[in-house]
């Protein structure tokens, strides 16, 4: 399941944002990949120990945990740590594949995969992100504040920036339900459910739904 979410954070929040990385000192991007990623990951990240940095990192994550698709569809369980990254014109993230377990501390298992648009797609040339799905690649650039969440089982690339510069935030989710199909199962009900509900109350029917919905996600959940 591939989904785009609109509007994650509000005008104000990525005019704070910006206002940050502008001044923000920046570290090689290589520095947080994993040993074959590094050989094709050219780009800037912000660094990570500073008071902006901690600011921005927790007004993404605290957006992420409002947002009430992001929450129904990654269910997360755990969010590394976010990074913000720049590219300039030049820069590219080639083919890779995530690591599959993250962290030193407390470990995190990718299962969903997310990249937060930060710049306005107009001030930038390049700079998709290219996801290898089962119906072949398919290419994304979304507005600013919009993101993409997607399994971390894809290859995926970020294409050569060539004109302007790539802001983006991005990160990784252990989710509560590992598998990727019970998790859009459990999302369509959900869904489903929402809306049986706004258009007919809490009929039969809706209670049946809560209740497959509940036992379905008893049988899954890892906790
Ligand atoms: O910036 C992006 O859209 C994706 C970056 C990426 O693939 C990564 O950091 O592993
Ligand atoms: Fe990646």
């Amino acid at each position: 399941m591939i989904l785009c979410i609109e509007q994650v954070l509000t005008p104000e929040q990525l005019d704070e944002i910006h206002r940050i990385l502008k001044e923000g000192e920046f570290v090689e991007g290589k520095l947080t990949a994993g040993r074959y990623a590094k050989t094709v990951k050219d780009n800037y990240q912000l660094k990570a120990d500073t008071e902006d940095a901690k600011k921005v990192r927790k007004m993404v994550h605290n957006a992420l945990l409002q947002n009430p698709l992001f929450k129904a569809s990654v269910r997360p369980q755990k969010i590394r740590p976010i990074l913000f990254s720049r590219y300039e014109p030049g820069m590219s993230y080639g083919w890779h594949t995530d690591n599959a377990i993250m962290g030193d501390g407390e470990l995190v298992r990718s299962d969903v995969s997310l990249t937060l648009f930060l710049s306005d797609p107009d001030t930038y040339e390049g700079g998709e992100l290219v996801i290898d799905t089962s119906i072949g690649e398919q290419s994304f650039k979304l507005p600013a504040g919009s993101m993409i969440v997607y399994p971390s089982t894809f290859l995926h690339q970020v294409t050569e920036v060539t004109q302007g510069i790539r802001f983006a935030a991005v990160t990784w989710v252990q989710s509560l339900v590992r598998d990727v199909q019970q998790r859009e199962i459990l999302f369509e009900l959900d869904t489903v459910r929402k809306s049986i509900f706004e258009q007919y109350g809490k009929t039969v029917e809706f209670d049946l739904l809560c209740k497959t919905h509940a036992n379905l996600l008893r049988q899954w959940v890892e906790l």
